[in-house]
């Protein structure tokens, strides 16, 4: 029988040195790390005091194979708040595993960071959804897991956490609440919705007939990432927030001329980053229990 061992390069020592690595060599000890999706590296722009190190330069950390994916991680402050974002993350179909595209997270807990802000481009399904408009995640479909593509598979590591974790719960209510009386008060109401995001292995868009399929399975939007991110967040019990930004909407009729293409995605992904940034910004202020003295 074939298992499959995350240990030769994701294992808790490896994350360790990388963590360790990366404590010796900034004086932030952040509290709060925010994954930016394709095109909005954007958000990390208004760090200030930046310290930026290219993934390259990083012990164990893979680097960024697509575009709209610069492959920094960027320290800083957001309203005296210590943050370290991800300026590209990493997908199974570059070909990297579950275990390689997560290990940023688990490195972030054992620097000390406590709550994620997952961030991704996505299509819309949901009909009353438009491009351009924002998804706050309430729950997912983690399609690749039913087929046993998961990052926790493999022998358990109980120092991050249980073999069986629960995930009823993976999209802290509390922070939904935060980001809908957000979205209120900054007047994007009106397109900025809840739901369900659903996740594909990529890299090809969706046929019709699996638009069709997610749509029914109850998917309010597609994309190719944030899944695996959240599921290892979770396991190691850090508190999880997730936005998706709908780039383009997904075909659910054989007559429709419109074809998703990444260069689209990533020009509405910029046009967009603005307000993303807005709202997360005032997401990190308004954050409890994640003040620093650093
Ligand atoms: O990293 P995210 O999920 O934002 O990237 C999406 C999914 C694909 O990587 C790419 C498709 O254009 O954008
Ligand atoms: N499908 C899958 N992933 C995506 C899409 C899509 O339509 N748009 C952005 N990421």
């Amino acid at each position: 029988m074939h298992i499959s061992d995350n240990s030769c390069c994701c294992s808790f020592d490896e994350c360790k040195r990388t963590s360790d690595w990366l404590l010796s060599q900034t004086r932030y000890r952040p509290k709060i790390a925010v994954v930016c999706g394709s095109g909005l590296g954007l958000l990390a722009e208004y760090l200030t005091s930046k310290q930026a190190f290219r993934y390259e330069d990083i012990p164990n950390f893979p680097v960024c194979t697509v575009s709209g994916h610069e492959g920094r991680l960027v320290f800083g402050k957001l309203n005296d708040k210590s943050c370290v974002f991800m300026q590209g993350r990493f997908h199974l179909y570059e070909g990297y595993s579950l275990c390689k595209v997560t290990f940023p997270v688990r490195v972030f807990k054992l620097m000390g960071v406590e709550t994620i802000i997952v961030t991704n481009a996505s299509g819309g399904l949901c009909q009353d959804f438009k491009v351009g408009d924002i998804m706050i995640i309430k729950d997912h479909i983690n399609l690749p897991g039913f087929a046993g593509q998961h990052p926790l598979c493999g022998p358990n590591d109980e120092r991050f956490g249980v073999r069986f974790p629960t995930m009823s719960d993976a999209y802290s209510e509390d922070l939904r609440k935060l980001a809908l009386d957000i979205s209120s008060e900054l007047g994007y109401s009106s397109f900025v919705h809840e739901g369900v995001y659903c996740m594909v292995c990529g890299p090809n868009f969706e046929t019709v007939a699996e638009a069709r399929l997610l749509h029914k399975l109850g998917s309010d939007t597609v994309g190719m990432s944030i899944i695996p991110e959240v599921t290892v967040a979770r396991h190691c019990g850090l508190r999880v927030f997730g936005l998706s930004l709908i780039t383009n909407m997904v075909s659910l009729e054989y007559s429709n001329e419109e074809k998703a293409n990444h260069e689209e995605i990533l020009q509405i992904s910029k046009m967009r980053a603005e307000m993303l940034q807005k709202m997360v910004h005032m997401f990190i202020a308004r954050l409890q229990g994640t003040t620093d003295g650093e």
